[in-house]
């Protein structure tokens, strides 16, 4: 037997020996010969060996482009290497949020899938660019994981096991990720070096569905609807539909259609695009920009009624439905337009509203999964029935004024309370009047570390009082100036009808006396005939 002197004895020459020679190699091969010797050396190890190994690099594309399976694959294995690697590497990413542990280079770990075993090493090779200098960041390095089994389980780890690694790695990738606020980018900017059809921020807003003040049963209502979409997978699948669903949130402003946005997306943790269309140039910008957003996010274009004129088709009826409206307003409303369009001259968009319809939902659509389009209004019957029809936008949500219910949950997000002796008068007072969550939050918010809860709700109280009194004011206004309207109307209506009557009295007097003067023509001319017969009798 050996004893262990004699072992590392055994190993030290054998050490000394094979270092000397990789030194001989490396100076005296030239570097084409060795290319060759390694590629030969490879394909006998191949046919040796018993063991199949798969290389992921970190980069594609000729290095340019980071590799998503390189990715998916180092977020699998950070759980393994945080258990078992004993070198480890902190990576912070500024994709993600936390920090992610991943092996070291040259590391290596186990990994056990359906009872087979298979190792992961994570290896680094020094490349020399073409430029002569060292590659990327000037470091001149390349990694890649290898993947190293058994090659009699060839097929079950190409077909299922690597399938398993990325699906998994890229969940815990979308688990860990920051979440994200995109805006578009203009088309000037799209290929600059700061490249990118979108820019982003990390998204931090604070709504939650707890925070968010509405109907409590509408709340429960969206949630289970939110929760049914984003685990209906297989469902939309099964029954043919592209995994994706049309939010249209509707109401006066202020009353929490933006914020509900927010609350949806912290909800089920999605992504924001927030879409401008106004700088969208056409139909063929906005296919690109939609396809180039990512799954499990929300899309949203907000104030979709002044983004675009979405509304074409619905306008001209509505216009043909006023044809009594007075002729000042009527003035009045031309002007405006044509003001607008001066302003907006030749920044508008040319995006039609076929070519919206087409990228929610047309073909273009179903290019990536799990997704939200939202449009948000405050004047939904301007919009045209075929851009919010089920199937487009499937859930219409309206965002109304704040009433009681409501209001407690902003009483106690805001004040931390659950009840108050004035709560019946504001019951009363808000059934009564229309007051935006809006107006609702910021009298309740303290405005002085002296302000308590009762000062804040009596304000409350004396404020919608005011709004109560204005509205009715306003509402007498408005009764009257209808009143005065319908009066000018009426009196506009008499004169015409005046006028008409009096036309058609001149006209029939005209054709009266025409008619007279011709009857008058004829009879002279009669007459005279008469005599001449009778002057022609005569003179026979
Ligand atoms: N339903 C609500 N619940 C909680 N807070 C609300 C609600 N509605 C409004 N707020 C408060 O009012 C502010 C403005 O609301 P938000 O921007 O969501 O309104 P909006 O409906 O999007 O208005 P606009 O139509 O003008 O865009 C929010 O920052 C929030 O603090
Ligand atoms: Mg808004």
């Amino acid at each position: 037997m050996l004893d262990t002197a004699a072992i590392w004895g055994i190993t030290g020459t054998t050490m000394t020996s094979f270092m000397f020679i990789w030194a001989i190699y490396s100076q005296y091969v030239p570097r084409h010969l060795r290319s060759y010797i390694e590629k030969y050396a490879y394909k006998i190890i191949g046919w040796v060996s018993l063991y199949v190994h798969i290389k992921f690099a970190e980069y594609t594309d000729e290095g340019l482009k980071r590799s998503d399976n390189y990715d998916a694959i180092r977020n699998y294995l950070s759980i393994n290497s945080a258990a078992r690697a004993l070198r480890l590497k902190a990576d912070e990413s500024k994709n993600s949020k936390a920090l992610v542990l991943s092996m070291d280079d040259h590391e290596e770990v186990e990994d056990v899938f359906d009872g087979v075993k298979v190792k992961w090493y994570s290896n680094v090779k020094e490349i020399q660019t073409q430029s002569g200098g060292y590659g990327r960041s000037g470091s001149g390095e390349r990694r890649f994981f290898t993947l190293t089994f058994h090659r009699r389980h060839r097929g079950m780890i190409i077909e299922s096991y690597i399938t398993h690694v990325l699906r998994e790695g890229r969940e815990i990738g979308l688990r860990n990720r920051e979440r994200k606020l995109f805006t578009n980018n203009s088309s000037s900017e799209w290929y600059g070096w700061r490249s990118g059809k979108w820019s982003n921020v990390p998204f931090h807003h604070p709504a939650t569905f707890e925070t968010l003040a509405m109907d409590p049963e509408k709340k429960e209502g969206i949630k289970k609807d939110l929760i049914k979409f984003s685990k209906g997978k297989d469902y939309y699948k099964k029954v043919g539909k592209p995994w994706k669903r049309g939010y249209l949130l509707f109401g006066p402003p202020g009353t929490g259609k933006s914020t509900m946005i927010s609350a949806i997306a912290n909800f089920l943790e999605y992504d924001v695009y927030d879409l401008e269309l106004t700088t969208v140039k056409d139909n063929s910008e906005l296919k690109k920009l939609l396809l180039d957003t990512k799954g499990k996010s929300i899309i949203v274009i907000e104030d979709i009624d002044c983004s675009l004129d979405l509304t074409g088709q619905r306008k001209s009826k509505k216009e043909e439905d006023d044809e009594e409206e007075d002729e000042e307003d009527k003035k009045k409303k031309e002007e405006e337009e044509k003001k607008k369009k001066k302003m907006e001259g030749e920044k508008q968009s040319k995006v039609t509203l076929s070519g919206l319809l087409n990228s929610i939902d047309g073909l273009w659509s179903a290019c990536s999964d799990e997704k939200i389009i939202i449009f948000t209004t405050n004047f939904v019957d301007k919009l045209d029935p075929a851009l919010i029809r089920r199937g487009r936008m499937d859930n219409h949500i309206e965002m109304s004024y704040c009433r009681f219910e409501a209001f407690k949950v902003l009483a106690k997000n805001y004040l931390e309370i659950e009840t108050h002796e004035l709560y019946g008068e504001i019951e009363r007072l808000l059934e009564e009047t229309d007051v935006s969550p809006a107006d609702v939050a910021e009298t309740l918010m303290p405005k002085s570390d002296e302000e308590d809860a009762d000062v804040c709700i009596k304000r409350l109280v004396k404020t919608v009082e005011e709004e109560k009194e204005k509205a009715e004011k306003l509402a007498e206004e408005e009764e009257k100036s209808k009143a005065e309207r319908e009066e000018r109307r009426r009196k506009k209506k008499e004169e015409a009808m005046e006028k008409k009557k009096k036309k058609k009295e001149e006209e029939d007097k005209k054709k009266k006396t025409e008619e007279e003067e011709e009857k008058k023509e004829k009879d002279k001319g009669s007459e005279v005939n008469g005599d001449l017969h009778e002057s022609c009798d005569g003179t026979n």
